[in-house]
């Protein structure tokens, strides 16, 4: 799938939803559309869909020009956020109900239809009402619907979010299931950032209709295009740096953080002289914080480095321990060991940065 150039204004709008958006996704892969509400996240759907018509762009399925074809008679389906099931329908006929007004014949609809129920699990519920199932299974029908035509790319408008975990997570599994078996293209708009790093083959972050950053999500999460990114992508904070010079190579610099010379990673981009301004991003795995008096210890090796600072707040996050620390040159977040001596409020800490884990931009 791919969508290219798509810039759509809605009648009224002073501010495009989408300005020349360039997308793509490959035959099985998973594509998670990420970025702040309003971005144009649910408006690229339409596109793609055929919902919306773009004032300009033209969406390829499967190397085949769709853009002026009618949603119906697109390879695409979609999966919003409510069920939109039939009520006074079974969840037999809702599901056989693509096939039935894409005139498919009486036992290949039939046929599908009960294929697709005993995938999904709604064998035993084929003559139910929509009413008389539970929220998962009603997803599930949803779901059913959705493939039942084979859709070259499945559309997911934040179908998942409201679900508890555990419903999430076995929908997912069997999108994912039925993705790798059809070898289907799924688009994924979701707000659920640890869903995103955790699944997706690639995400794509849009800011006021354009896109801002796309990667796989380890290049989303550590090497973030800008802050926005960064920080739209969990906690984050960021120190304004000195350059000292070029690193070993041209994505590498040398910099002052709070008075220690580090080399860290960088785009090109981020000026190589010598006193030149630059942002550190630091995610809290990058900064170790110890005690300030004692032997400190960073994943088991004495750690006698590290610049002070002062505990502001903590916040247990179940695997580890969270600290907003202040330093010199502003408050930074950090990690700290569960199994040691906790830190207080107004406690002195020990800062140890992994540099390799940091990440510089320009400023
Ligand atoms: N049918 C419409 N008519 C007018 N404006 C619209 C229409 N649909 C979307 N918009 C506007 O387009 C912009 C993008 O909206 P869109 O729903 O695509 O964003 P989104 O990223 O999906 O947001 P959310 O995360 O809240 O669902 C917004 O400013 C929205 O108000």
């Amino acid at each position: 799938m791919k969508a290219i150039g798509i810039t759509k204004t809605f009648p009224g709008m002073a501010r495009p939803a989408l300005r020349d958006v360039t997308i793509e996704a490959g035959p099985g892969e998973l594509l998670d559309l990420m970025g702040p509400s309003g971005s144009g996240k649910s408006t690229l759907v339409t596109v793609i869909n055929g919902l919306t018509s773009p004032d300009a762009g033209r969406v390829l399925i499967g190397g085949r020009d769709v853009t002026s074809l009618a949603p119906a008679r697109r390879p695409t389906a979609t999966m919003f956020q409510q069920d939109n099931l039939f009520p006074e329908r079974t969840v037999a006929d809702n599901v056989a109900y693509p096939l039935r007004l894409a005139g498919a014949s009486r036992t290949h609809l039939q046929d599908q239809t009960e294929v697709m129920l005993l995938r999904l699990g709604l064998a035993g519920v084929a003559d139910a009402l929509p009413r008389q199932l539970s929220g998962g299974q009603r997803r599930r029908v949803a779901l059913a619907r959705a493939l039942v035509t084979r859709p070259e790319v499945l559309l997911l408008d934040e179908p998942l979010s409201g679900l508890e975990q555990g419903l999430k997570s076995s929908l997912l599994d069997l999108i994912d299931q039925m993705r790798r078996r059809l070898g289907m293209t799924v688009i994924h708009v979701t707000h659920d950032t640890p869903l995103a790093l955790g699944t997706a083959d690639r995400i794509v972050v849009l800011n006021r209709g354009e896109v801002v950053d796309e990667g796989s999500p380890r290049d989303i999460y550590q090497r973030p295009t800008s802050s926005f990114v960064a920080s739209f992508m969990g906690a984050s904070s960021f120190l304004d740096v000195r350059v000292l010079g070029p690193g070993e190579s041209d994505s590498q610099r040398r910099v002052d953080v709070l008075g220690t010379p580090m080399t860290v990673a960088c785009p090109p981009t981020v000026p190589v002289t010598a006193g030149s301004e630059a942002v550190l991003l630091i995610r809290p795995n990058a900064l170790s914080v110890v005690p300030a008096s004692g032997t400190a210890t960073v994943m088991g090796q004495p750690e006698p480095r590290g610049m002070l600072g002062v505990i502001q707040r903590r916040f247990y996050r179940g695997e580890w321990m969270e600290y907003q620390i202040e330093t010199e040159r502003g408050s930074v977040l950090g990690t700290g060991e569960l199994w040691g001596p906790l830190l207080e409020r107004h406690d002195p800490a020990r800062l140890v940065f992994h540099p390799d884990r940091l990440w510089l931009f320009p400023r």
